[in-house]
Formats: C-alpha cells, structure tokens, sequence
C-alpha cells in the first residue's frame, strides 16, 4: 500500500456507503464531490488524523462531519475529507465519508463500554505477537487471536520473539496445521522476515505487555516516537500510549499498534466465520447439517468435515487444529 495505490486493493471503496437506500442521495452527492480520500492514522478524542491519500508525510486533523452522527470512524478507515485539508497547524478538515471497510478487528464489551467496537479498519493482516518466554506464550491467547482474524478479514501472522531465550519447536508444531506464516525473532537480530511481510500493507499487532512489541516497533519504524508524538500533538496533549495509532513504515505500508485492546469480540462469531477462512473446507462445511458446529462427534455427529479426513483431502491434525480454534471462540476470556 504505497501512496498513490493503497486504495487500489478494492475499487469499490470509492462508493459512497451503501445501506441508506431510503434516503435521496442527491443532496449530498454534489456536495461531497470533491471529498479527497485520506486513511485514519489516529483517533484521540474527536479528532482524527489522517493521512491524504495514504501519505503519511501530509497529515490532517479532521473532525466528523455533523450528518455522520456517531458513525464510528477508526484507525485504518479509508474516508472522505472537505474543507481544510492543508494541514496547516490549527486547521480542520471534515469527515465527510467512510468507505466500505475491507477487514474488521473488534475489540471485546467491557464493564465501561458495553458495546463491541472495531479498532482497527481495512488491516490486512493481524500479527500475533507472543513471546517464547518470559512471558510464556498462551496458546489460548494465540487461538483467540486467530478466531479474530479469520473472522474478521485478516491474515494472520504468528510472530516468536525472544528466541534467544527458549526454542519455537514446540508452539512451531501446535500450529503447523493451520498453515499460518511464521516469523521468529530476537532483539540482537533485525527482524528481516518480518520487515518483508510488512512492507506496504496495512497490519495490526496484537501482544500481551512485555512480550517485546515495542522492541520490535522500534525497529522497524526508526522514529515511532516521533510519529506518536505528531499523533499526540492533535488532541490537546493526551499521552497516546493507550492509543491505537497507525505507525508509517520506511518502505511503505503501516503498523498498526493496538496497546488499547485487551480482549476480542468474539461473542457473534459462528464456526461458519471462521471455517470460511480455510479454503480446503469451506466447500465440504457447506454440506454440513444446518446449525452445524463442526465439531464432529459426539456433538456433530453428522459434520462432513471428517469426511475430508477419510478421503485424505485433510489431515486428521489439521481438522483438529481447526477444531480447537472453534472451541476456543466459546471459551472464557483468556486476555487480561
Ligand atoms: N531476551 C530477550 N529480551 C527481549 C527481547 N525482546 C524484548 N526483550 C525485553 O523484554 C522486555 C519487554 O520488551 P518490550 O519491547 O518493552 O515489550 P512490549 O511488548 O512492548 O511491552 P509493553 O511496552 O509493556 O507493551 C524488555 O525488557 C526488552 O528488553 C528478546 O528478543 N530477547
Ligand atoms: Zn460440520
């Protein structure tokens, strides 16, 4: 996602939103004409900065145009601007758009805020940070994590820090299954494979604290200190370390830092979300009973999933693999 084509992925954005069918649109069309595209790089309290087409060197605040109502605009959203758009300090440009989202990482309801809230918009890929110890990695944590980004649009991406301090075999094999791409990290090496996976694309990270986000970050945006800071510098002087902020890298494409999430809306996930997400079993899922779970016997006697393991079309682990992460959409919240 370069400048000039990181809204190219789906031509369809440039619609106006569809669903308000109802309403004429005539009015509004000629108005927002000239709406010039920018992603959300920022959000801090009412006020949004954004990056003009995808730039991250021409940033704009923006506040949301009255007639979006509380229309959520977040990080990674791809919107229309008006008015002010130099970025010139003291200026504001209006929200005027929000386009078609392509991906959704939702954080769960908690006891302050009841509702499930996207974070992160049009990510592409989710990397899962988890550390192979010192903090020990939690498997149920990675499988959440999973559940969210195959539900949501995103590809997931494991990321193994702290090797110097213990081995990858053992988690390497619980999820060789799935087929997910893996890198493996240390902080007295530069994290090359995961540089290449990064470049111009629009990734969010996901980690429990301490696990080495920020080590890598650094890394890999040289002067993310001071891309917060510009990010901070919007909304009258908040420390944005709880702040989900899009983070430039050198080479094109962002890094979305997610420290505010701490757990995932997984509450209206169904098995089918996520069985979607596997090429090789989404078409036998579909011959499945109705309301089928797939969890094979005894609870889903008659899933036909299995039936791609007696063919050999699956193998057994990997029909597992994709087992354990239904299971685990249900399981209580493992994220503290
Ligand atoms: N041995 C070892 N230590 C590491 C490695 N990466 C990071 N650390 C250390 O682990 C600690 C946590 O690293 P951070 O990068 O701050 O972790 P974080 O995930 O950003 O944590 P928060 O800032 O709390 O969100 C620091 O003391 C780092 O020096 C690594 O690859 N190996
Ligand atoms: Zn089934």
């Amino acid at each position: 996602m370069t400048r000039g084509d990181w809204r190219r992925l789906d031509e369809s954005d440039v619609r106006v939103r569809p669903g308000k069918g109802t309403r004429p649109r005539s009015k509004r069309r000629p108005e927002h004409a000239d709406a010039v595209p920018a992603m959300v790089v920022g959000v801090d309290r009412g006020r949004w900065t954004c990056a003009m087409d995808g730039d991250p060197n021409r940033l704009v605040i923006a506040m949301r145009a009255r007639e979006l109502g509380r229309t959520p605009v977040v990080v990674g959203d791809n919107v229309g601007l008006v008015g002010d758009t130099s970025g010139q300090p003291d200026t504001l440009a209006r929200i005027v758009r929000v386009d078609e989202r392509r991906s959704v990482l939702r954080r769960t309801a908690d006891d302050n805020d009841p509702f499930e809230r996207v974070v992160v918009a049009n990510a592409g890929q989710l990397v899962i940070v988890s550390a192979l110890a010192d903090p020990q990695p939690r498997r149920g944590f990675i499988d959440r994590c999973l559940v969210a980004a195959y539900a949501g649009g995103l590809e997931p991406l494991l990321c193994l820090t702290k090797s110097d301090l213990a081995p990858p075999d053992e988690l390497l094999a619980a999820y060789a299954e799935l087929s997910l791409p893996v890198v493996v990290t240390r902080s007295d090496e530069y994290p090359e494979e995961l540089r290449a996976r990064l470049v111009n694309r629009l990734s969010a990270l996901i980690g429990h604290s301490g696990v080495g986000k920020s080590t890598l970050v650094n890394k890999l945006v040289p002067d993310a200190h001071r891309a917060v800071g510009v990010v901070s510098g919007v909304g009258k002087g908040r420390h944005t370390s709880t702040q989900t902020v899009a983070l430039p890298l050198p080479e094109g494409g962002w890094a979305v830092d997610t420290p505010g999430i701490r757990s995932f809306g997984l509450a209206h996930i169904t098995p089918d979300d996520i069985v979607g997400s596997f090429p090789d079993m989404k078409a036998m899922a579909e011959e499945c009973p109705p309301g089928c779970n797939h969890q094979g016997p005894p609870d889903d006697p008659d899933c036909m999933l299995d039936e791609l393991v007696r063919t050999g079309e699956a193998s057994p682990g990997r029909l597992e693999s994709l087992r354990r992460l239904l299971e685990s959409r249900s399981k209580l919240e493992e994220y503290d």
